[in-house]
């Protein structure tokens, strides 16, 4: 099995939330690596990891962190690998401070940055299938199902709300 998307996040405490991206690429059957990696407390091995990324066969990296949120922009500044930056909602500020530290990057280091918390790590799965999905037609297809049962489960509780 290739693993080709890594989820990294700063601590373990924000798995709560980045479950969220594993259950969303295992309903779509993309395999993908889970671990805690944090620029501020594991400055080396979080090098290693976006040095060795590619090389490793990884195609697409999904990174939350909370608060100083410094993780998905470090690894972003070691890698020409997509980064996906998952703000994690936090107890002080709401999850404004991590989002700005992900999506405030210089030119030239992007991340692409997607909403605060739950709804955030379920799109940066369906964004990181979405960019795998471009050289894989059967990924491709099952996207396109994951889009019908969505519209379908839409007008289906619109007709509800008439009954
Ligand atoms: N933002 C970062 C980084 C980093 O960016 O390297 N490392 C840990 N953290 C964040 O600190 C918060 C609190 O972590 P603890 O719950 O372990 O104290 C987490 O949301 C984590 O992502």
């Amino acid at each position: 099995m290739v693993v080709s998307v890594a989820i990294v996040m700063g601590s373990k405490s924000d798995w709560d939330t980045m479950k969220l991206a594993a259950e969303q690429l295992t309903e779509l059957g993309v395999p993908f690596s889970k671990q805690v990696i944090s620029a501020h407390r594991m400055p080396d091995e979080m090098m290693d990891f976006a040095d060795k990324a590619r090389d490793k066969g990884l195609k697409v990296i999904i990174a939350g962190a909370g608060g100083a949120a410094h993780l998905p922009g470090m690894i972003a500044a070691k890698t020409t690998l997509p980064v996906i930056g998952v703000p994690i909602k936090t107890r002080t500020l709401n999850g404004l401070d991590s989002l700005l530290s992900i999506v405030q990057m210089p030119a030239g280091v992007p991340v692409a940055t997607v909403a605060i918390g739950s709804a955030g790590a379920r799109n940066a799965a369906l964004l990181a299938a979405s960019i795998l999905s471009v050289t894989d037609t059967a990924l491709t297809q099952r996207l396109l199902e994951f889009r019908q049962t969505q519209h379908q489960s839409s007008v289906e509780s619109s007709e509800q709300l008439v009954e």
